[in-house]
């Protein structure tokens, strides 16, 4: 029996594939929001379909700031993705959050600065809420995914999304310290809101690489990044397979899948076409319900 999931991965720095898909191929997707990433791999995992794409495409020739989210996302919901699974390398602003531990993300503060981070706008306004932006459900399963890997696992994390390409400056670092924020990226936003918008449940594991530079004399680079990354990156395939294994045999409906009821705001006499025909897949439930 077909699973009634299909799960979308996104690989961040250093996870450039995935173990054990079956069927596994590379595809093309055209999103009407531009280019995504790479090609995505669609394959199955047991009965689960599976949707991987590389966040930065293979190679990893795409800066943060210039990644097309909208596109990327676009594209995870065309191939029938119901839920994603985001994993991202990370800097720790806490001293008990060592690098090689894995941070389950609940929530997050959005430093980036002109990304384009709504599909929505003028002839189609749009306010879906964030204030739990990711799905509990699927981090509880990515806990478990990782426990499971015998990695070790720091939950409810706040992750800070800088704009980058830069690290942090050190009074930043301990200013988002401060704030709250317990590791720092430059991806997951507005990838998350993105996410939300398009009805998709979606959960952040953060692979902790480096303690950013809050700490005396320390400083991040790639290289450390890197090879932090190499050292977990069998883990981080041993999650996903392990997520994806031990998903139930049934999905039950989740709020999320309706997340944009009540979040529509302009009166269908004002809806401008031309945006609406780009919203085909990430509001279908809304625009076509009898599909
Ligand atoms: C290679 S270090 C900085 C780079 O790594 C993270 O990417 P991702 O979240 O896709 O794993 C960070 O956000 C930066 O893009
Ligand atoms: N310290 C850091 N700051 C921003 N992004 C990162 N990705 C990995 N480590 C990071």
């Amino acid at each position: 029996m077909v699973s009634p999931w299909t799960i979308g991965i996104i690989g961040g720095s250093g996870l450039y594939a995935i173990d054990g898909l079956e069927d596994a191929q590379w595809i093309p997707i055209e999103s009407p929001w531009g280019k995504p990433s790479d090609e995505i791999l669609c394959g199955r995992i047991g009965e689960v379909r599976v949707r991987f794409l590389p966040r930065h495409g293979r190679g990893h020739p795409i800066s943060p700031g210039e990644l097309n989210m909208r596109a990327n996302i676009d594209a995870l919901k065309r191939t029938g993705c119901t839920d994603i699974l985001a994993i991202s390398a990370v800097g720790s602003l806490r001293e008990q959050i060592e690098p090689g531990r894995f941070a389950v993300v609940e929530q997050f503060i959005d430093m980036t600065r002109g990304r384009p981070s709504s599909f929505y706008g003028s002839g189609f306004v749009t306010h879906v809420s964030m204030a739990d932006p990711v799905c509990p459900r699927l981090s509880e399963m990515a806990t478990k995914a990782i426990s499971k890997a015998k990695g070790k696992v720091a939950t409810g994390a706040t992750y800070v999304a800088i704009e980058g390409p830069q690290f942090s400056t050190r009074a930043e670092s301990h200013m988002f310290r401060d704030w709250g924020a317990d590791v720092i990226g430059m991806t997951a936003m507005p990838e998350a809101k993105l996410a939300r918008e398009a009805e998709l449940p979606y959960a952040l594991v953060g692979m902790v690489t480096d303690y950013d530079c809050w700490r005396e004399g320390d400083a991040v680079d790639v290289a450390q990044v890197v090879a932090q990354m190499q050292q977990n990156s069998q883990l981080a395939r041993d999650l996903v397979t392990n997520f994806v294994k031990a998903l139930p045999k049934e999905r039950e409906p989740s709020p999320i899948d309706n997340a944009l009821d009540d979040a529509v705001i302009t009166a269908p006499d004002k809806h401008d076409p031309a945006l609406i025909s780009r919203l085909d897949a990430v509001a279908a439930r809304l625009l076509n319900p009898e599909r």
